[in-house]
């Protein structure tokens, strides 16, 4: 059996937050995986540990084929696209909300049209609520679609509120808060059961003394 334990790390927002809370709870991870490098693998074999570097969004498609064993993610990406993987623990990083958000003088519409980058979040949230809207699914700048005129409504990532603010629009409901998770290809953690869980035990101590928290 290989022993090596394979991590997917996502690029952008999350990774300097993910590598610093891995070097306090000791893992060594080499300078090398950088986002400033080009480099998409990084392996550490004395501590039988290998990293690649992934999109956000594909992190969860790369743990539930088991490409990687574990992986580091967005609560936000594990609700929109649904992969079949275990959620180990909540590493407390990267706090932010996914809210529906608005120009303050929104009125309801017969047929209102909701502009966002989690088209199943935000199907999902208004079917549940019984509110029939049409959802069209963005790729970035989403408090664009209500000032053109694309939607009556926008579900999107709220971190500091400056991009709605900057915008005119408001916040009108919060889904959900979001933080980053460590996650597992589901046989990757029965057959490498005790690396696993070594790990996700010195994670979550480092967690729990506030570690993360820069
Ligand atoms: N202000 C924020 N905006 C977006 N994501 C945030 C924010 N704050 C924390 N996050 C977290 O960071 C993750 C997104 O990181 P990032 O923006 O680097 O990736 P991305 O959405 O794929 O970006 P892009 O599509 O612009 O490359 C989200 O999944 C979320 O969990
Ligand atoms: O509340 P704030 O602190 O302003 O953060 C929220 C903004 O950040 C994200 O956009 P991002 O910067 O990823 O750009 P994008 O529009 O290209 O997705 C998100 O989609 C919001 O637009």
């Amino acid at each position: 059996m290989n022993n090596m334990l394979t991590i997917a790390m996502p690029k952008g927002r999350i990774f300097e937050e993910a590598v610093h809370l891995m070097r306090e709870a000791g893992f060594p991870i080499p300078d090398e995986l950088s986002e400033d490098s080009r480099k998409l693998i990084v392996t550490v074999p004395e501590a039988g540990l290998s990293f690649f570097l992934a999109k956000p969004m594909d992190v969860p498609t790369y743990v539930e084929y088991g490409t990687a064993d574990l992986g580091v993610v967005g609560k936000d990406v594990l609700l929109e696209e649904e992969r079949d993987v275990y959620e180990l623990l909540d590493l407390r990083i990267s706090p932010c909300r996914i809210s529906v958000a608005g120009l303050p003088d929104w009125q309801p519409t017969l047929h209102p049209r909701v502009a966002t980058k989690y088209p199943r979040i935000a199907d999902r949230y208004f079917r549940e609520r019984g509110q029939q809207v049409e959802v069209i699914r963005l790729n970035g700048s989403i408090e664009l679609a209500p000032l053109i005129g694309l939607a009556d409504r926008i579900v999107d990532i709220v971190s500091t509120g400056r991009t709605l603010k900057e915008n005119g629009l408001v916040e009108l409901e919060t889904i959900t808060t979001v933080t980053s998770r460590l996650i597992a290809n589901r046989s990757s953690y029965r057959m490498k059961s005790e690396q696993i869980d070594a790990l996700t035990c010195s994670l979550a101590d480092t967690v729990r003394q506030g570690g993360s928290v820069r």
